[in-house]
């Protein structure tokens, strides 16, 4: 049965691991090959019962986000034919390369259908959303192939990780860091990806592969470069890297207290930075 109640859903941020840019479609979008994951960093959907659709904006991100009309949250209520009080909670900084804003639209539509006790949609039915929401529906780690809408589940589960993301305050519009690509017809990844026994496997497997819009976005935001710098230098980094179009770069650790230390050194020296530690959600 349908629960009236109100419900509260969690938004994690999505991390490229990496992001090959492979070719493109007539239409202009990009073809991309890139593994995708999740951290226990992100924002928090929730939905009460109500006649009309309405959102309000809180924390600590939500200055940087006004209420209009377009917001995702809403948008994703509306594909969903559903009503209701919603409350965005922003905690992840907008325009990042996390896909807040699609990891948004994915919860609305989680809260809608578990108000309303029916199956969440198909793939290709929220794309029209972003090329990110299927993948932040899906909510796991998975390899994304086509334009966003090839979710392909990872034969063998990642080991256990955590990630320590630092944004240095741009905002890099993802449509100009696809302008300024040199080329768009990069190598993917292996066809096959190989089963990884230790984080230490995963992050050798990931300096052999790219995210082929990070010289882009570099090139936009030159301290693109010096963050992922500090993430790399930080004791038990295994590998630094940016993720979607940036501006946010990941750190990926093995080890829980390395991670936090990084997160605490990194708000310390860089009280201008967004940091934020979290698990690698399996
Ligand atoms: C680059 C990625 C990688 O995961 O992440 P972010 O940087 O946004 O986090 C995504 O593909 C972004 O997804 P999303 O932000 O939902 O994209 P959309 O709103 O659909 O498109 C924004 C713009 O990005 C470009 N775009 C997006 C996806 C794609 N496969 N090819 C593109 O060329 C297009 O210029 C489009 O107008
Ligand atoms: N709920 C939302 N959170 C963040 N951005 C949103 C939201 N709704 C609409 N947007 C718009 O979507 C754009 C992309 O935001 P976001 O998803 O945070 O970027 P990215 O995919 O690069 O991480 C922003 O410029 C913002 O104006």
């Amino acid at each position: 049965m349908p629960d009236p109640g109100p419900v509260a859903v969690f938004a994690p941020a999505k991390i490229n691991l990496t992001l090959h840019v492979t070719g493109q479609r007539a239409d202009g979008y990009h073809l991309l090959d890139s593994l995708v994951v999740f951290a226990d960093v992100g924002d928090w959907v929730h939905l009460a019962p109500a006649d009309r659709l309405t959102l309000a904006i809180t924390g600590p991100q939500a200055a940087a986000l006004p209420v209009s009309d377009d917001n995702l949250v809403l948008r994703a209520a509306r594909l969903m034919g559903a009503g209701g009080s919603f409350t965005l909670e922003k905690r992840l900084p907008v325009a990042s390369g996390i896909g807040g804003g699609s990891a948004d639209a994915a919860a609305a539509v989680r809260a809608c259908a578990a108000a309303r006790g029916c199956a969440l949609p198909a793939a290709a039915d929220v794309l029209a959303l972003g090329a990110d929401v299927p993948v932040c529906l899906a909510g796991r780690p998975v390899r994304m192939t086509g334009v966003g809408e090839g979710l392909e589940p990872l034969a063998h589960p990642l080991p256990a990780g955590w990630l320590v993301l630092a944004n240095p305050g741009v905002a890099v519009p993802t449509p100009a860091v696809f302008r300024a690509l040199a080329r768009r017809d990069n190598a993917p990844m292996p066809g096959v990806l190989p089963q990884f026994g230790t984080l230490a496997a995963l992050a050798g497997f990931l300096n052999a592969q790219r995210n082929d819009l990070e010289p882009p976005a570099i090139q936009i935001a030159p301290v693109i470069d010096g963050c992922k710098a500090a993430l790399a230098a930080q004791p038990g980094c295994l590998i630094a890297r940016m993720s979607g179009s940036g501006a946010t770069c990941f750190g990926l650790f093995a080890d829980e207290r390395a991670a936090l230390a990084a997160e605490t050194a990194l708000q310390a020296a860089q009280p201008g930075w967004w940091v934020a530690a979290g698990a690698l959600r399996p």
